[in-house]
């Protein structure tokens, strides 16, 4: 489907083998990202990796991640770590068992993700309460994620209509506080989480074309690795259990269905084309911008047969259909060149936490209510958690 949002041509694609044409074959037309006119205010847009365009920066930082802080030895070195604050919140969760409380799971769950993650990301999290990191990464999802009218018709950019620029600025400030102390305790103290891996490569030259590794590099990439591990990881473990609340069933399935059903990113993170270029005999100018839609490609009813509205796990019985981005079908975490390079660490916590908080407790939902009664009514943005949140009550049986 083609619209145009103000006078961005824009391409809204919802099934697999439009995807793959799109993430795959033409992959690299598509590899790139829109400015986001808010986020120009945070070290200029340019010196992360989610929102930086497609070019010699953005591949070697991405190579550096892929390498560095994404490879298999360095995510199971923070296995240790990742045990021990699970352990801590397990046996919150057995004190509330014992005094059959119910629990808000959406908030414990939060908060038990946020700790695993900023840990491997910043390393002593309590350290750095008194910034309210938390809080700063939502206020920065939401702007980032609110329409903003200069996004697509950017003369309006100027003006600042919506105010959001004057906020994304004052919210830039305090992150670069925060980031600068965090970075100074690193410089004094080496450590081995994400930002002193980064601090080993400051300064140093990245390609060919002279760009480096600086400090603000190092500032950007960590603000988008906290943006997109905590809620992705968060929501999708809520929404798991509330599918394994109202059918207790097989795991890694369980994910897989809770993915097809729950898409985090509804439409990815959106994409921006590099050149014209005519697809399946549409041509489609540069500059386009690209959304795939893998909410509608989950419950399309020619993908997936009839009973796609339902939650059906044992659809992927002897089914060869992973997560990995190459099965167009199931795409929650991307493909190509954008792919979500987290997707590892995502599944690994989700399904630890998955499995921990279903192994050790029956749970049982507040008031007699029944699993059917059980509100799924989601929020749609351009993340999708649970409108209302998950509570329940945890009853022990170890
Ligand atoms: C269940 C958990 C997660 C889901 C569903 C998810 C989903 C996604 C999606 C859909 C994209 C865009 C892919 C594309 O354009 O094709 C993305 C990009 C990204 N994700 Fe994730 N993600 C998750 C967890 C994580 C974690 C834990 C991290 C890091 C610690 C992470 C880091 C990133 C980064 C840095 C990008 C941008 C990559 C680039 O533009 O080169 N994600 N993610």
């Amino acid at each position: 489907m083609s619209i145009r949002l103000g006078s961005v041509p824009t391409v809204v694609v919802s099934s697999p083998p439009v995807a793959e044409m799109f993430l795959k074959t033409h992959d690299v037309v598509f590899a790139s990202r829109p400015k986001v006119q808010v986020l120009q205010s945070i070290y200029n847009g340019k010196k992360g990796i989610a929102f930086t365009e497609l070019g010699p920066y953005w591949r070697s930082v991405r190579k550096f991640c892929n390498q560095q802080l994404f490879n298999a030895s360095k995510i199971e070195s923070f296995a240790p770590s990742r045990k021990e604050v699970l352990a801590h919140f397990i046996e919150s969760l057995k004190e509330a068992a014992v005094a059959k409380e119910v629990v808000n799971i959406s908030k414990k769950v939060g908060d038990l993700n946020e700790k695993m993650t900023l840990k491997m990301i910043l390393g002593p999290v309590k350290k750095y309460e008194e910034f309210n990191l938390k809080d700063l990464i939502d206020e920065l999802t939401y702007l980032a994620g609110a329409f903003n009218l200069a996004d697509f018709v950017p003369f309006l950019g100027a003006f600042d209509l919506q105010g959001l620029k004057a906020r994304t600025r004052t919210l830039g400030e305090k992150l670069d506080k925060a980031l600068e102390t965090i970075i100074n305790d690193h410089q004094q103290q080496k450590q081995n989480d994400f930002v002193g891996m980064m601090l080993t490569e400051l300064n140093k030259q990245m390609n060919p074309d002279g760009d480096i590794m600086d400090r603000n590099s190092i500032k950007a990439i960590t603000i988008d690795m906290i943006v997109a591990s905590l809620d992705t990881s968060a929501a999708t473990l809520e929404w798991a259990l509330s599918e394994l609340i109202r059918h207790p069933s097989y795991l890694d399935m369980v994910v897989r269905e809770t993915l097809r059903l729950h898409p985090i990113a509804p439409l990815l993170v959106p994409r921006e084309s590099m050149e014209d270029i005519v697809i399946d005999g549409c041509y489609i100018p540069k500059k386009s911008r690209v959304l795939v839609n893998v909410w509608a490609i989950g419950r399309d009813p020619n993908v997936w047969s009839s009973n796609v509205e339902e939650f059906f796990p044992e659809r992927f019985i002897n089914s060869n259909i992973e997560l990995h981005g190459h099965d167009f079908e199931l795409i929650p975490f991307g493909s190509g060149r954008r792919v979500c390079p987290g997707k590892k660490l995502g599944l690994i916590t989700v399904k630890l936490i998955l499995a921990q908080l279903v192994h050790c407790f029956y749970w049982e939902l507040p008031s007699g209510m029944s699993p059917n009664e059980l509100d799924m009514t989601e929020n749609f943005g351009t993340s999708v958690p649970r409108k209302t949140n998950l509570c329940a009550k945890p009853i022990y049986r170890m």
